[in-house]
């Protein structure tokens, strides 16, 4: 189990360009919860995500951390968080394996988590295969077992059921679940209904 922790956004403004895209935003997400960021193409949810990770800086408000064992947010988030983007993040030119094994060196992750976390993830017998050669669902698997390998307690999850298939999508949504139930929390954004088994927080974001 994770130790407890939240991160509260207060009353968030931000500007892109010259378009104001929230303001007044406001959010709560403690361990143990799942919060689904809505809102139509172009509403701010990725920015929103950027800006809960540190990436970019709020016009107005801030977000507040809430948790044990670092001395500010911005090493907290570092250590204890994992964002998979819209960008998977994936080399094509590098093995399903070796993708994932430079992930586990960048965040000193136990390698041996690795054959079982491609198993999971449905790529075995892909694993000496070039990220290049493989299809866009698998790509995203990929990206994925990494939830698997590096142990944090927040994932911050830009669209990522975009591409999988149905089995893909009830798997991942499990995995959603089983990190709640290890404490942790999940901040996801989706255009398509999400069914998970336990109470999902919402936020819509834009003006
Ligand atoms: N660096 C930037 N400079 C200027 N404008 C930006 C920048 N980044 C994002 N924007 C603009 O901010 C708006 C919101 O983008 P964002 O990616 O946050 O939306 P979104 O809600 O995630 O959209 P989608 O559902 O399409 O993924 C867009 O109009 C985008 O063009």
């Amino acid at each position: 189990m994770y130790p407890s922790f939240s991160l509260t956004g207060q009353n968030l403004a931000l500007i892109r360009g010259d378009r104001l895209l929230f303001k007044d935003c406001i959010f709560q997400v403690k361990s143990g919860q799942v919060l689904h960021l809505k809102g139509p193409n172009g509403a701010g949810k990725t920015s929103l995500l950027n800006l809960i990770c540190g990436l970019i800086e709020p016009d107005q408000g801030q977000v507040i951390g809430e948790f044990e064992d670092v001395d500010s947010l911005s090493s907290w988030l570092s250590l204890k968080t994992l964002y998979l983007g819209h960008q998977l993040g994936i080399k094509s030119t590098l093995s399903v394996y070796e993708n994932l094994a430079f992930y586990a060196a960048l965040r000193g992750c136990d390698r041996q988590q690795i054959p079982q976390a491609i198993s999971a993830v449905g790529l075995q017998g892909y694993e000496t295969q070039l990220a290049a050669h493989l299809s866009q669902g698998q790509r995203r698997r990929i990206c994925l077992a990494r939830l698997l390998i590096e142990n944090v307690p927040l994932w911050i999850l830009d669209e990522p059921f975009v591409a999988l298939d149905v089995k893909g999508q009830a798997w991942l949504a499990g995995l959603i679940e089983q990190q709640v139930e290890r404490n942790g929390a999940v901040i996801f954004t989706s255009h398509q209904p999400v069914s998970l088994s336990i109470p999902t927080l919402e936020l819509s974001v834009g003006v």
